[in-house]
């Protein structure tokens, strides 16, 4: 039997991020995890698909510098060594995430699936652990939908693509959200054929006209995407699937790759013996992150049943912490989480979108918008498709939607501006460097005051009269 104070189960994002604050801030911590440390995001997420996503930029790059005068070729891809890139990103991060530095900090690792056996206590390996605190940080697994034939047809999901050698010959993807959209974009600048097939609308939880300006994008490169498209049938055999739509259309490929959502990783922990309520989102908990039914236990990341993102897992890890090495009162709050959609050009968002804002705020609503091809860097790069976004109430900014190059690090300025309740005042005061993309976000929140200051004739007529009675 184990005595600790804090028993952490899943070694990833999450439970990773609590453990190492935890530890080292000197609470006993038991780290429990049954594959490998580092979870979906080091390996089969976020990390092998921006590695591959940075090869397919690079293979691209070399088909489309005719702009700057720089003859295309048709670069020769090695898939297998792309993979290796692959790879070697992941083994390059993974001693951040190892046992071995964990147990540095002063952790107790045990390598293996825990279960609850009471209320407060779980079982892992044989060995038998009691806290005063649990926290499930179990994270997701992909949600493979009952189509019909589905379990007769070989399929990927993201804990297999990463891992194959050889190029597909055609590549059909289901889902269009996040992953599907960011793994077509890889797969068909390294040169392989990709259909995405999506049942509803793809990248559908962003701002429409932001999704647009993507999938018009990914089109223009030679991705096939159907939307509004279920999928009633999976047949074929390996190396010739066939995927028969609602309309009778029948998309034939070689690899099927199934990104459809996640399910939340609890089936293994025995969530009833310890009394800890959970539903197919996840682990049943309120903006404290404390599960309803059992107040030993919390639950944080993917398994907390909220957005499933690794900066969110991390966040959580915060929120937690407080509470349970202090005693202090924390709640997870959601208006300044950013996210990113890792395709060319990035997809960003903070906040409330347009359509949100206008539902939440109606005529107190200002949106404003600022285009890239306004931008002299974009104009030198020649990068200048995209806009910002900026839903404003009340002088402070409520949301702001990117799509553009290096969204994903232009949001992060807005991220900031909503967690610290910044007014655009502040934004359009801020001095950004020339020639810099950041001038984007500086100008959509100029355009906030310009009508103010440019189109008021009490401030033209202020000027008139300062003007004559200056010396
Ligand atoms: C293809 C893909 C790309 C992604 N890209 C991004 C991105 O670019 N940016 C981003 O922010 N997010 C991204 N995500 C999402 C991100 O990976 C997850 O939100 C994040 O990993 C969640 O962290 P977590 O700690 O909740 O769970 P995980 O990181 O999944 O860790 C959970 C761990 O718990 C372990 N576990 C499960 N059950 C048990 C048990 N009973 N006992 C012991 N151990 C157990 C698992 O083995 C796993 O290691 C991506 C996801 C995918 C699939
Ligand atoms: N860049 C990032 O931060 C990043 C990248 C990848 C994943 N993620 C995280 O992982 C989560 C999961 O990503 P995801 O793309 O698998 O899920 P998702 O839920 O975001 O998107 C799934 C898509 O599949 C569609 N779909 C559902 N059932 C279908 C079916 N039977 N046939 C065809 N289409 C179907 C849905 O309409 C939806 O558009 C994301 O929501 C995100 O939180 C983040």
């Amino acid at each position: 039997m184990i005595e600790t104070d804090l028993c952490i189960i899943g070694a990833g994002s999450g439970g990773l991020s609590l453990a190492a604050g935890a530890a080292q801030m000197g609470a006993r911590v038991v780290l429990i995890e049954g594959a490998a440390m580092g979870g979906d995001c080091l390996n089969h997420g976020c990390v092998p698909s921006k590695a591959l996503l940075a090869a397919a930029k690079q293979a691209h790059a070399m088909t489309s510098g005719a702009t700057f005068g720089i003859a295309p070729v048709v670069p020769k891809v090695d898939f297998a060594a792309v993979k290796d890139h692959v790879a070697r990103t992941i083994a390059t991060i993974a001693p951040m995430d190892s046992q071995e530095r964990f147990e540095g900090f002063g952790v107790q690792v045990i390598r293996a699936y825990a279960r609850f056996t009471a209320a407060d206590e779980v079982e892992a390996d044989g060995q038998r652990i009691r806290a005063r605190r649990f926290v499930i940080a179990t994270g997701s697994t992909a949600a493979v939908p009952p189509i019909p034939g589905i379990d007769s047809v070989p399929y990927l999901t993201n804990e297999t693509i990463f891992a194959l050698r050889a190029a597909p010959r055609h590549l059909i993807i289901l889902g269009g959200g996040p992953i599907g959209i960011e793994m077509a974009q890889a797969h068909r600048r390294l040169g392989v054929p990709v259909t995405v097939i999506e049942a509803a609308r793809a990248l559908g939880r962003e701002d429409p006209e932001l999704a647009a300006i993507a999938l018009a994008t990914l089109r223009a490169e030679g991705v096939e995407i159907l939307e509004d498209a279920p999928v009633t049938a999976l047949s074929g055999e390996p190396g010739a699937i066939v995927a028969t739509l609602k309309d009778g259309r029948q998309v034939e490929g070689s690899h099927l790759l199934v990104a459809t959502g996640r399910k939340v990783a609890l089936d293994r922990l025995n969530l009833a013996a310890a009394g800890v309520e959970a539903t197919a989102r996840g682990v049943t908990v309120g903006a404290d992150l404390r599960s309803v039914s059992n107040r030993r236990v919390y639950a944080i990341g993917d398994a907390a049943g909220g957005l499933q993102f690794t900066h969110v897992a991390g966040y959580h890890a915060g929120v937690v912490i407080r509470a349970i090495l202090f005693g202090l009162p924390s709640r997870a709050r959601t208006h300044h989480i950013p996210r990113v959609t890792f395709c060319d050009p990035e997809l960003a968002q903070v906040g409330l979108t347009e359509a949100e804002a206008r539902a939440a705020h109606g005529a107190a609503l200002t949106v404003l918008r600022t285009e890239f091809a306004h931008n002299d860097r974009a104009q030198a790069e020649a990068r200048t498709t995209g806009l910002v976004k900026v839903m404003v109430v009340g002088g402070r900014p409520v949301g702001a939607s990117i799509i553009g190059p290096q969204a994903g690090e232009l949001i992060g300025l807005w991220a900031l501006a909503l967690a610290s309740g910044l007014k655009m005042s502040s934004m359009a005061g801020m001095v950004v460097p020339y020639p810099t993309l950041n001038d984007v976000s500086k100008r959509a929140a100029g355009a906030y005051f310009s009508p103010k200051l440019f189109d008021n004739p009490w401030v033209k007529r202020g000027v008139r009269l300062v003007q004559r009675l200056l010396p």
